[in-house]
């Protein structure tokens, strides 16, 4: 097992190139979030914006619109229920987190499949319950980058293991049969790529409030199409989160998942200058 290292997340950091614009930064769709957990979903959204995502949209119940909107207003809207504009919503990102606070009624899951079956070449991130769908139905996915982000809670469903009662090769295997890259949550975070397994070193008790999974999973999406390779944006995702959550651990005794999003921009500046002192 491999021990993620502050220097590769330096050295991977993109420097966000002169030309950029809006359309090269990554265009990141966000699905989820029903009539109880709009919360889930404006959290992941805002992570995806604050990591620097070039357009982000949500996919949502229409209830959430304007909580969204004074939270994020970078962000745009569509309404979930309507699945031609979700489709097309699909075909216009580069990438698609699904699943936080979506629900498991029969319109989350209809929603669910209607994504599944919609990505083409989109990086998918699977989340919440749309990790809870995969465990019910096993469907087929897509043939791109699917990367689940499951806790532990989440993965024994998935997949019948007990974290605690498991080895390291047990898990690899599991992850091998989903087939999907899995970043396993816990304190100690466990990334499963193909045949490399890295482990997290950072994150903290403070960490343990609602959202905070769902901060995660769009800091994933919204780094996704700003990095040239998707298992270093993984990395750097994981490491990132618990990076920030760590120094405002330092000040405080819980931490909020929105204050994570919001110290984002900094903590990246902060690495791509010493990246560039070297
Ligand atoms: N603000 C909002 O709108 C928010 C909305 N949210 C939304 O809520 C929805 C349901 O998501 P969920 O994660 O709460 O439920 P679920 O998948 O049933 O997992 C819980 C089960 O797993 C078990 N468990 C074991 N180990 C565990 C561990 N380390 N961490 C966590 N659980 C662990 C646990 O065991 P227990 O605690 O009972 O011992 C229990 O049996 C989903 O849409 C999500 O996006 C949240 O994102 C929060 C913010
Ligand atoms: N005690 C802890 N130590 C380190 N990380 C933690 C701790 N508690 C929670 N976390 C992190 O917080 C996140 C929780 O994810 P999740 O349970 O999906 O949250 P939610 O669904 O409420 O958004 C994971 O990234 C996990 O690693
Ligand atoms: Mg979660």
């Amino acid at each position: 097992m491999h021990i993620i290292d502050k220097s590769d997340i330096i050295r991977w950091l993109p420097d966000r190139p002169k030309d950029s614009y809006k359309g090269s930064m990554g265009r990141v769709l966000c699905v989820g979030g029903n009539t109880h957990f709009g919360g889930a979903i404006i959290l992941a959204a805002s992570a995806a914006v604050y990591s620097g995502a070039g357009l982000t949209s949500v996919a949502s119940d229409p209830i959430n619109l304007h909580a969204l909107h004074a939270r994020l207003p970078e962000a745009m809207f569509i309404d979930y229920q309507d699945f031609t504009a979700l489709e097309d919503a699909i075909h216009n990102a580069d990438t698609v987190l699904l699943g936080p606070g979506l629900g498991r009624d029969a319109q989350a899951e209809a929603i669910f499949h209607c994504v599944l079956s919609a990505i083409t070449t989109q990086k998918l991130v699977l989340d919440a319950d749309a990790l809870y769908f995969i465990s019910q139905n096993r469907p087929n996915l897509p043939q791109t980058t699917v990367i689940a982000t499951p806790h532990q809670g989440e993965w024994l469903r998935l997949t019948g293991l007990p974290l605690s009662e498991s080895t390291v090769e047990q898990r690899q295997q599991a992850t091998a049969d989903l087939g999907m890259w899995v970043v396993l949550k816990s304190e100690r975070t466990e990334i499963y790529l193909d045949d490399t397994v890295y482990q997290n070193l950072g994150g903290n008790p403070a960490m343990a409030t609602g959202g905070m999974g769902d901060v995660l999973a769009g800091m994933l999406a919204g780094l996704l199409g700003q990095y040239s390779s998707p298992k270093e944006t993984v990395l750097s995702g994981v490491f990132l989160h618990s990076y920030i959550a760590d120094q405002l651990a330092l000040n405080q005794y819980v931490t909020l998942p929105s204050q994570i999003v919001t110290e984002i921009p900094r903590v990246m500046r902060e690495l791509l200058n010493a990246k560039q002192q070297f």
